[in-house]
């Protein structure tokens, strides 16, 4: 059975946990304290109020689904445990020097940082853009205003340039843009706006390239207890963890 250190005990982080099988998350860690409490009731694991304690519980993978300041605070560490990283607050990877320091520490130590999914399909084969020349790469988020934890009586765009700065600004909305271009090898373009008619949370891709072109769409669900997150992310992270120790690996 896979030992599973939780960082984040919020909206995704329960997904994960109602969802256990071959996976047990044994240990968890919060900034709220109730919130670490509660958790660990429910679902039978070891509370921790302090990080560095609850690094030194034995688990075999530390799984951040907290934000990007916890990612970006507590990932190194984790990587100098010995212990390998399940990064959801992606965002934190947009800083090119922290994410290479990162990549270095796990080379070194033969850990490995995974990154789910997330909100979007086709990290699969957008990685060809790493090995292959790409003219093109859009994406454009759409989501309520509720969403975005403002309001607005019509669509407005909210943000068009690069990824590294849309996460920078939005960190709890579009993490979603530093994942593709970790996938494609280049810091994709990206339109965020708000909609008052869309009751989703949509990501549309662009992507066109040597291979010829590709348009991908999709209309998520909002989470229940976080409309700000895609139940899929939910779902991404709880796939990767049930796959963890599979032999039969799958996608690009
Ligand atoms: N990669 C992707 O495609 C996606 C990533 N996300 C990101 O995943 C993360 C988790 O999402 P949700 O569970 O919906 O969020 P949430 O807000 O429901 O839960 C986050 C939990 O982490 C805790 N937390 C926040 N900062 C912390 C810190 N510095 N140290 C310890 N605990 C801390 C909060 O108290 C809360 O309990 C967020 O950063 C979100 O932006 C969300 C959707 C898609
Ligand atoms: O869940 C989503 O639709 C996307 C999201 O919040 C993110 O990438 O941070």
């Amino acid at each position: 059975m896979i030992t599973v250190g939780l960082l984040g005990c919020g909206n995704i982080g329960r997904v994960i946990a109602a969802g256990q099988e071959n996976f047990k998350i044994t240990a968890v860690y919060d900034v709220v304290p109730a919130r670490v409490e509660e958790f660990a009731r429910e679902f039978d694991a070891k509370p921790f109020s302090d990080f560095t304690a609850f690094l030194a519980e034995p688990t075999d993978i530390i799984v951040e689904a907290a934000s990007v300041v916890a990612a970006t605070e507590h990932a190194q560490e984790v990587l100098e445990s010995g212990k390998d990283i399940v990064i959801m607050s992606v965002g934190a990877l947009a800083d090119k020097e922290f994410r290479a320091h990162l990549v270095a520490t796990a080379r070194d130590l033969k850990r490995k940082i995974h990154i789910p999914s997330g909100a979007v399909m086709g990290l699969d084969n957008i990685r060809i853009g790493q090995i292959s020349s790409i003219n093109k790469f859009v994406l454009r988020t759409t989501k309520n205003p509720k969403s975005l934890s403002r309001e607005a009586t019509e669509r407005t765009q909210l943000f068009s340039g690069k990824a590294h700065d849309c996460v920078r600004q939005y960190p709890k909305n579009t993490n979603v843009a530093e994942s593709l271009s970790i996938a494609c090898g280049r810091d994709v373009d990206v339109e965020l706006w708000m909609d008052p008619e869309e009751d989703r949370n949509m990501h549309e891709i662009f992507f066109e390239g040597e291979f010829g072109e590709a348009y991908i769409r999709i209309r998520n669900l909002p989470s229940p207890d976080n409309p700000a997150t895609s139940y899929l992310a939910a779902l991404s992270i709880l796939t990767l963890l049930k796959n963890l120790d599979n032999p039969l690996v799958i996608g690009a």
